[in-house]
C-alpha cells in the first residue's frame, strides 16, 4: 500500500523520442529511457502515442509493455484507432487527452462535458478491459462533475495555465486547482495533475492535499541533457516527496 501521503511520480518520456524524431534514428531510445527512470524511482511511465506520431511510436509503446517494472500510463485522444490500440496493448492506466494536430503540445483539458456520451462510452470500453481511466480536463467543476458522471474513477488536472504564469495569474491559477482537487475528491475521485510542472513551479501543485500523482516530462528530460536522466529523476521526486511531506 502507497503511502497515502506520497504523491507518486509518473514521468512522460515523450521527449526522449522527440529527439529521435527529429533525424530518424535509433537512438536515443524511450525504452531504455523508461527502464532508467524506473530505476531512479519513477513510480509509473507515461507515453502519448498521438495521431500524427511526432515523437513516441506503436513499437515504443509495444516494446514498453514487454519490459516495464512500473505502470505504465498510455495517454491517447478519444478515437476509434486510438481505442483499438489502447485494447491491444492493455496497459494499466489509460488517460484520455485532447489532442489538435497543429497544436504545440496540449493547449487545453478534455471537454468532458460537451462529448459525454462519447467519452463515457471510451471510459466504459477501457475498463471493460481492465484499464483504470482517467480525464485529463481543467480545473473546472463544470468538467469534473462531467468526469465522475462518464465514469472515470481518475482525472488529470492541466496544470498548463498555471505554469505559463506568474503573479497574481498564476496564484489565481493554482487556487483554481486546489478547489478543483477538493471538489474532486468529495466526488470520490483520485486526482493527479499535469502538464507543463518543472523544479521551479511543482513545489506548490506537490503540496496540495488530495494529490494522488503528478505527471513530468518536458522539464525532466530537459533536465536530462545537463544532470542525466537518472538524476534529473531522483531530483524531481525529491523536491515532490519534501512538498508533500507537509501536507
Ligand atoms: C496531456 C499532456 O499534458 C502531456 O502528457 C502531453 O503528452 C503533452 O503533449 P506532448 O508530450 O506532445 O508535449
Ligand atoms: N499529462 C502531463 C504529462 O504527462 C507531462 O506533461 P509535460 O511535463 O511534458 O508538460
Amino acid at each position: 500500500m502507497t503511502d497515502p501521503q506520497r504523491v507518486l511520480l509518473g514521468v512522460n518520456i515523450d521527449h526522449i523520442a522527440t529527439l529521435r524524431q527529429a533525424r530518424g534514428t535509433r537512438y536515443p531510445d524511450p525504452v531504455q529511457a523508461a527502464i532508467e527512470a524506473e530505476q531512479a524511482g519513477a513510480d509509473g511511465i507515461t507515453v502519448h502515442l498521438r495521431e500524427d506520431r511526432r515523437h513516441i511510436q506503436e513499437r515504443d509503446v509495444r516494446l514498453l509493455k514487454e519490459v516495464m517494472q512500473t505502470r505504465m500510463n498510455l495517454e491517447i485522444a478519444v478515437t476509434d484507432e486510438m481505442l483499438v490500440f489502447a485494447r491491444e496493448i492493455a496497459p494499466e492506466h489509460v488517460c484520455l487527452v485532447p489532442e489538435r494536430r497543429e497544436e504545440l503540445t496540449t493547449e487545453g483539458g478534455l471537454d468532458v462535458l460537451g462529448n459525454q456520451a462519447r467519452v463515457q462510452e471510451a471510459v466504459e470500453q477501457l475498463a471493460a478491459q481492465g484499464a483504470e481511466v482517467s480525464l485529463f480536463i481543467d480545473a473546472d467543476p463544470r468538467q469534473i462533475e462531467a468526469a465522475k458522471q462518464a465514469g472515470a474513477p481518475v482525472i488529470e488536472l492541466h496544470t498548463g495555465h498555471y505554469a505559463d504564469t506568474q503573479g497574481a495569474e498564476q496564484a489565481e491559477a493554482l487556487a483554481r486547482i486546489r478547489e478543483g482537487v477538493i471538489y474532486a475528491r468529495k466526488l470520490g475521485l483520485v486526482v493527479n495533475a499535469g502538464h507543463g510542472l518543472h523544479y521551479h513551479n511543482v513545489e506548490p501543485i506537490a503540496a496540495i492535499p488530495g494529490i494522488n500523482e503528478l505527471n513530468i516530462g518536458h522539464a525532466i528530460i530537459a533536465r536530462a541533457l545537463f544532470s542525466g536522466l537518472a538524476e534529473a529523476v531522483r531530483e524531481m521526486r525529491a523536491l515532490i516527496l519534501s512538498a508533500a511531506a507537509g501536507r
